[in-house]
């Protein structure tokens, strides 16, 4: 027996009990180190070392062009971090569609080197046979349907995604297929809240919603956006808990101006 004092790491099979006792399944992005150590220290379930890194650290357009191993340096730095939270990690753009034996040598190559909990793939019937065989190497998969910014191009805009009944019929068909070859959760993203809620009813696995309303099992969005420091993104399921980019500013104007008028280094701030 151990007589350290258990630090309970969330599991999969944890999200799935938490689902089942109606516990709201928090989750948020991480891509560094020092941003993990804040938020699992701070209660999150779990964090999605998310392609939006591209955006976020790398300053692209799109999430297309973030590579493999960008991806796996990123979430190392996260894994490093946490103590607690399940961590999962998109696979990026060109490196698991159309070809399932590539996809699982990606999932694995993430597993491997990053330490990283699960992998996470945007959309449905069309990678099945590439979820399939990640799910064969005991690799926990996430699926996410809705907006999937991947294939930004094939829609060309950022909508709400799954307003007519053809594509909300087969969003739902899609969600079933997901939970039949084995997946743990699903993430919904920006579709009508009462799509998403007979989604989260008929699915047993988590269904963790961004821009999906209310009525689902957990909600996930982009932490650079929950704290304020992304300015420009706002669309409306956006909800700032601070607003750090002002609060950055600031500081750095007032460390400008302490060094230019000689206020820092102070002499108790000298050897
Ligand atoms: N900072 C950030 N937050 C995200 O949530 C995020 C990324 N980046 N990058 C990758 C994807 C892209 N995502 C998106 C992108 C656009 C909308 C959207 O609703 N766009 C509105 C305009 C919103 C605005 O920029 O003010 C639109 O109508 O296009 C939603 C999710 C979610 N992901
Ligand atoms: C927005 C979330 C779900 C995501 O996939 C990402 O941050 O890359
Ligand atoms: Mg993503």
């Amino acid at each position: 027996m151990s007589q350290h004092k258990e630090v309970k790491l969330v599991t999969t099979h944890q999200m799935l009990a938490m689902k089942q006792r109606g516990e709201k399944i928090a989750m948020l992005t991480a891509y560094d180190y020092s941003m993990a150590q804040i938020l699992d220290g701070a209660g999150i379930d779990v964090l999605l070392v998310g392609d939006s890194a591209s955006n976020v650290m790398a300053g692209h357009e799109t999430t297309l062009p973030i590579t493999l191993d960008q991806m796996i340096y990123h979430a190392q730095s996260v894994v490093r971090a946490v103590k607690r939270a399940f961590v999962v990690v998109d696979l990026p753009f060109g490196s698991y569609q159309g070809n399932s034996s590539i996809a699982l040598q990606s999932a694995i190559r993430i597993m491997k080197e990053s330490g990283g909990h699960g992998v996470k793939v945007e959309g449905g019937a069309e990678i099945k046979e590439s979820i399939s065989r990640i799910l064969t190497a005991g690799i926990p998969v996430m699926g996410h349907l809705g907006l999937t910014p991947q294939s930004i191009y094939k829609f060309g805009t950022y909508n709400v995604r799954a307003k007519e009944e053809a594509e909300a019929n087969k969003l739902i068909e899609d969600a079933h297929l997901l939970q039949e070859l084995g997946c743990f959760g699903l993430v919904l993203e920006k579709i009508p809240a009462a799509l998403a809620k007979r989604v989260a009813q008929e699915l047993t696995i988590p269904v963790i919603g961004i821009g999906a309303g209310p009525d689902v099992d957990g909600q996930v969005l982009v932490v650079h956006d929950v704290l304020g420091i992304t300015k420009e993104f706002q669309p409306r399921f956006l909800r700032r808990y601070a607003e750090l980019h002002d609060v950055m500013t600031q500081a750095i104007q007032h460390y400008v101006a302490d060094v230019k008028s000689r206020e820092f280094p102070s002499s108790e701030e000298a050897y």
